[in-house]
């Protein structure tokens, strides 16, 4: 534990007299997340915590704890501090309250608007071009791992552990990110893929948050890892009512061999995306989280 508390720059502090808690956010089987208030600022925070009784998963944690420290950008959910109390490890983040982009569609019941999705995808991409050009690779981008703020601003998360219990097991018995949004040479060659791989998980997502489900949903997860390499890439299914721009948005994204995919960096000049940045500056989706606080 020493070691870790050293490389890791955990403080020394008693998180229970900094932090009071205010409710469960979710469980996975690492620990729980808490929606918490700093008791000095009042400012609101996630707190994960995470039991350390068993060494298993130290390296993950260390892994996540190293990226997150590294990682400022404000597209990407930022790191406040890791504190350590009674053999538990508490990560605390920003908390951002619309929730994920993927709960949204579940509250609201039907597929967010293009120009909400254009928004969503303008600042995803910023994210990623930000985290490709420091060459990290996201893996797991989904619906699920991209939130909200209360002003709308939009933040990509990894709730890789939580999620752990919908990963899938590959050939080699490791978990994987979650079928539907995984790119075929993921599938293929599980060793040997670039930043390009979360660039498809992307065109999967903007899918995803027009039809609420990511292509193949009723397929069994299992089933999916043979036939995302074997089909052609999926699209949306009443494309026609969707503008060119955001179809070809799509197609773009999920060109099935990676060498021929674009990269964020030429992505961010899209014409779909170009419009999505106009739309997150004038507060389209500070209006959809507004919107969802007032159902829920
Ligand atoms: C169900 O309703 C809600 C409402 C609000 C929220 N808001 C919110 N805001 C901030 N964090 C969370 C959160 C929810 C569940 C699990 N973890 C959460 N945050 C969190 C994330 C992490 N780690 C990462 O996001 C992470 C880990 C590795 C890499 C990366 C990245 F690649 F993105 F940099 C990000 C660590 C600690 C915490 C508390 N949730 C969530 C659900």
């Amino acid at each position: 534990m020493t070691t870790l508390k050293t490389s890791l720059g955990i403080s020394k502090a008693d998180p229970a007299l900094l932090f009071e808690l205010i409710e469960e956010l979710g469980k996975g089987s690492y620990g729980s997340v808490y929606k918490a208030r700093q008791k000095g600022t009042g400012e609101i925070v996630a707190v994960k915590m995470i039991s350390l009784e068993e060494d298993e998963g130290l390296d993950d944690i260390k892994i996540e704890i190293e990226i997150l420290k590294k990682c400022k950008h404000k597209n990407i959910v930022k790191y406040i501090g890791t504190y350590f109390k009674e053999e538990t490890l508490w990560i605390v983040m920003e908390y951002c309250g619309g929730g994920s982009v993927s709960d949204l569609c579940q509250i609201l019941e039907k597929g967010l608007s293009e120009q909400q999705i254009a928004a969503i995808m303008y600042g995803s991409l910023e994210g990623l071009n930000y985290f490709h050009s420091n060459r990290k690779i996201h893996r797991d981008i989904k619906g699920g791992n991209i939130l909200l703020t209360d002003k709308g601003d939009v933040k990509l998360a990894d709730f890789g552990v939580s999620a752990q219990l919908t990963k899938t097991m590959s050939k080699r018995n490791t978990f994987i990110g979650t079928p539907y949004w995984m790119a075929p040479e993921v599938i293929q060659d599980y060793q040997n893929y670039d930043s390009r791989a979360d660039i498809w998980s992307l065109g999967i997502t903007a899918i995803e948050l027009a039809e609420i489900v990511p292509p193949r949903c009723d397929i069994h997860p299992m089933r999916v890892l043979f036939i995302i390499p074997k089909k052609e890439a999926p699209k949306l299914k009443n494309a026609r009512n969707y503008s060119k721009e955001f179809n070809d948005f799509i197609a773009k994204c999920l060109v099935k061999n990676y060498e021929k995919r674009p990269k964020a960096k030429q992505l961010l000049k899209h014409p779909f995306i170009k419009k999505g940045r106009k739309f997150l500056k004038g507060n389209i989706l500070f209006d959809l989280v507004e919107d969802v606080n007032q159902l829920v």
